[in-house]
C-alpha cells in the first residue's frame, strides 16, 4: 500500500498491528511490508525519518530459551514405565493459556518472526512479556542416562545462542540435576545472564503435577531478573545449582541447599535475594570450557572400609577424587593402612578433596582425625557439596595450560560461589553505617528489616548520583556500608547505566569490576550498552564490548535504519560508534538499501570512503584473530560480503 507522496507506507504484518509512515526517505523504491514487533516500533521510534503513527507500548519483550533435555517434567507411560515423549512439549504447552498468549502471538506474527517452537506468556504483572524457544533434545534422555557430553551439549547450546536471548530454561531430570546445574556453573565462565535447570517429579501431563509451577516460575524469572548464575528452580524456591542437592524421592520440594539461603522465593511476589546473588568481578566475555575430565570419582568412608579398596579407587588414571568423609572432614586417624594409601596418591599427583558425608555444614581442621587428612596431602572441601566438588574436579583438571599446583590453587578457591571459604567475614553489619543509623533514628526505625528496606531503597538512586558524578569514593562508601551497586533505581537504572551515558570510562571499570551486569535493562527496555551508543561514549562502547555486551536481535535487526539515516546526514561518529556496538555495516535499512548504498545515492563519496575505512579496519581485526574462514562466523561473514559487495568504487 504505497503512499501516494514520496512517502513509504509499510504494511505490519497483520491489519491489527499498528502502520509506520516512513517520512522524508531518500529513496522511494516500492512498499514493503516488514515485519513490526513492539519492541522493534520502539527502536524505529529513535530513527528520525519515521514516525510511529500509534503509541509504542508499554510493555517489553524479555526472550528466553528453553533447552529440553528430558526428565520426567515430559514423560509419558510407556510398557516399562515412564519415558520421556519426543514432539509433545510444545504442542501440549500450546493448548494451555498460561503457557501460551495465543491471540498475541497471532497479532504479532509472533511465529513468523521467531518460528514455531516459540510460544509467549500472557502479560506478567511487571508488564513483560516474556516470549519463550523451545529448543528439544533427540533423544529425550531420563537424566540417569546423561553423561559429561551432554553437559558440554547443553553449554555449548547457550554458548551459540547467548547473544539472541535475555534467559535460559533448561528442562532437566531431578536424578542428577544437581550435578548439571554444578557442572553448568564452572563450565560457564564470566557468566552475565541467567541460566535455570528445572524439571519436576510429576509429569506435566498429568493432572496433579509439580511441572506446570516449576516451568512457569523458573520461566517468570529467567525473563524478568538478571540473575547471573546457574540456578536450580524447584517448589517455588531458587538455588545456587552448585549448592543444590536432591534430598527426597517422593516430595514435590524435592531439592535442598544445605548451606546457602535461597537466591529467590516465588511466593505471591517473587522475591529475589540480592545480597546472595553471586557476581563474579570480571571483566572478560561469557565463554564456555565444555572439556572435563572423567577420571574423578566420588568415594565415601564407611568404617570397615579396607585399603585394597582404596588403592584400587585411587589407582591410574584416576585424577581427581572427592572424599566423602565423616562430620567435619574427619577419617580414622588409626588406620596408617588407609592414611599410606591417601598419601602415595596425592604424592603422585592425584588431588583429593576432603567433602563431608553430612548435608549441612563444613569441613574443618578442629579434630586429630580431621588433621591426619591434610597431612596426607587433601585438600580441604570446606562447605561444597559432592556434587559441586565432584564437578569443579572436572572442571580444573581438564585445564590444559596451567601447572598442578595452580589447579590446587583453584579447587581451594571459591570460584563460582560454591563454597563459603572467601565470604567469611565479608558480611557488613547494616548496624555499623552511620548514614542508616541516622536516617533510622529521625524515622525511629530500629527492626532490621526496616533498615534494609530502607537502604535498598535509598542507595540506588545514591549510587546513581555517585556514577553520574564519577565520584568512586562514593561508589566504595557505599559499597562498605553493604549496599549491592548491581542494583537499579525506580526505573531499572543502574549505575552502569548512568556511568555508560557520562561516559565515565574509570567508573565504568569499577563497576564492572564488581560484577555489574551489562545485560541490566532499564523500564525503557534499555541496556548500558545502548546508552553509551546514544551518548556517543566510544571508549564505554569498546569496554562494554569487551565484557560481552551486545546488542539485542530487535536492536541488530534495526540497525541498518539506523545506518542508512546516519549515512544520509553524513554522520560519521554515529557509524563508527554503531559499528564498534556491533551493528553489521551490511545490514539493509527498511527498503532493502544498506549504509553504503545510501551514502552513494546521495553521492556522498567521504561516507563512502569511510565506511570502506571501518570495514576494512574491521577485515584486519576480524582476519588477524582467524587463521581459518569459519562459515558460522558472524564477523567474517560481514566483511566477506561487504568486499563482495560492488561498491561502485
Ligand atoms: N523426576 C525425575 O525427573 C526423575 C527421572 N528419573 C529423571 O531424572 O529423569
Amino acid at each position: 500500500m504505497a503512499d501516494s507522496s514520496n512517502h513509504i507506507t509499510c504494511l505490519s504484518r497483520a491489519l491489527s498491528q499498528p502502520t509506520l509512515k516512513l517520512a522524508e526517505c531518500n529513496d522511494v523504491s516500492p512498499a514493503r511490508t516488514i515485519p513490526l514487533h513492539p519492541c522493534r516500533r520502539r527502536m524505529l521510534s529513535s530513527c528520525t525519518s519515521i514516525e510511529v503513527i500509534e503509541p509504542v507500548t508499554s510493555y517489553i519483550e524479555a526472550r528466553v530459551l528453553v533447552i529440553n533435555t528430558g526428565g520426567t517434567i515430559g514423560m509419558t507411560l510407556h510398557d516399562n514405565g515412564l519415558a520421556p515423549q519426543a514432539n509433545a512439549f510444545v504442542k501440549n504447552l500450546r493448548k494451555l493459556p498460561f503457557f501460551h498468549d495465543e491471540k498475541y502471538a497471532q497479532e504479532t506474527g509472533l511465529f513468523e518472526y521467531y518460528g514455531d517452537e516459540t510460544l509467549v506468556l500472557p502479560l506478567s504483572k511487571n508488564n513483560k512479556r516474556i516470549v519463550y524457544t523451545i529448543l528439544e533434545y533427540d533423544p529425550l534422555l531420563d537424566s540417569s542416562n546423561m553423561t559429561t557430553e551432554d553437559w558440554a551439549k547443553i553449554g555449548k547450546d547457550i554458548e551459540k545462542n547467548y547473544e539472541s536471548y535475555d534467559g535460559f530454561v533448561i528442562l532437566h531430570g531431578t536424578d542428577t540435576m544437581a550435578y548439571t546445574a554444578s557442572a553448568l556453573s564452572f563450565m560457564c565462565e564470566h557468566l552475565g545472564k541467567v541460566i535455570i535447570v528445572t524439571g519436576s517429579q510429576v509429569p506435566i501431563y498429568e493432572m496433579r503435577n509439580d511441572g506446570r509451577d516449576n516451568f512457569l516460575g523458573a520461566l517468570l524469572i529467567a525473563g524478568q531478573f538478571v540473575i547471573p548464575e546457574v540456578c536450580l528452580y524447584f517448589y517455588n524456591k531458587l538455588y545456587r545449582g552448585n549448592r543444590s542437592t536432591k534430598v527426597d524421592t517422593g516430595s514435590f520440594n524435592a531439592f535442598a541447599s544445605p548451606n546457602l539461603t535461597p537466591l529467590a522465593t516465588a511466593e505471591v511476589d517473587i522475591t529475589i535475594n540480592w545480597d546472595t546473588v553471586w557476581r563474579a568481578n570480571t571483566t572478560a566475555k561469557f565463554q564456555v570450557s565444555p572439556e572435563l575430565n572423567r577420571n574423578v570419582g566420588l568415594l565415601r568412608l564407611f568404617p570397615g572400609i579396607t585399603a585394597a579398596t582404596v588403592r584400587a579407587f585411587l589407582q591410574p588414571p584416576m585424577e581427581g577424587v572427592v572424599l566423602e568423609t565423616y562430620g567435619s572432614g574427619n577419617a580414622p586417624d588409626n588406620r596408617k593402612d588407609l592414611l599410606d594409601e591417601l598419601k602415595e596418591a596425592t604424592d603422585r599427583g592425584v588431588i583429593i578433596m576432603n567433602c563431608t558425608q553430612c548435608l549441612r555444614g563444613t569441613v574443618s581442621a578442629s579434630y586429630a582425625t580431621g588433621t591426619v587428612l591434610l597431612d596426607a596431602g587433601l585438600l580441604p572441601g570446606s562447605d561444597m557439596t559432592p556434587e559441586a566438588a565432584l564437578s569443579k574436579l572436572s572442571y580444573v583438571l581438564a585445564k590444559k595450560d596451567i601447572s598442578l599446583d595452580a589447579k590446587k590453587k583453584m579447587m581451594a578457591r571459591n570460584l563460582r560461589g560454591e563454597m563459603s571459604a572467601d565470604l567469611a567475614g565479608a558480611k557488613l553489619c547494616l548496624r555499623d553505617s552511620r548514614f542508616i543509623q541516622a536516617i533510622a533514628k529521625s524515622l525511629s526505625i530500629s527492626c532490621k528489616e526496616e533498615l534494609e528496606a530502607i537502604r535498598d531503597a535509598l542507595t540506588p538512586p545514591l549510587a546513581c548520583a555517585a556514577a553520574k558524578n564519577g565520584d568512586i569514593e562514593a561508589l566504595e562508601a557505599l559499597k562498605e556500608m553493604g549496599s549491592n551497586l548491581c542494583l537499579g533505581d525506580y526505573d531499572g537504572r543502574t549505575p552502569l547505566h548512568v556511568a555508560a551515558c557520562e561516559g565515565n570510562h574509570k567508573v565504568v571499570e569499577y563497576l564492572l569490576g564488581l560484577g555489574a551486569s551489562v545485560y541490566a535493562k532499564d523500564r525503557y527496555g534499555d541496556t548500558p550498552l545502548s546508552n553509551a551508543v546514544r551518548f556517543r561514549n566510544k571508549e564505554v562502547v569498546k569496554l562494554l564490548r569487551k565484557t560481552g555486551a551486545h546488542f539485542s536481535k530487535d536492536e541488530l535487526d534495526e540497525a541498518g535504519t539506523e545506518l542508512c539515516s546516519l549515512a544520509a546526514s553524513a554522520d560519521l561518529d554515529g557509524l563508527e560508534i554503531w559499528s564498534l556496538a556491533g551493528a553489521d555495516l551490511n545490514k539493509p535499512g527498511y527498503d532493502g538499501q544498506a549504509a553504503i548504498g545510501v551514502a552513494q545515492a546521495v553521492g556522498n563519496q567521504k561516507v563512502v570512503a569511510f565506511l570502506v575505512q571501518l570495514l576494512s579496519k574491521k577485515a584486519k581485526t576480524v582476519f588477524g584473530q582467524f587463521n581459518e574462514y569459519d562459515e558460522d562466523d558472524e564477523e567474517e561473514n560481514e566483511v566477506i560480503k561487504f568486499i563482495a559487495t560492488p561498491t561502485g568504487l
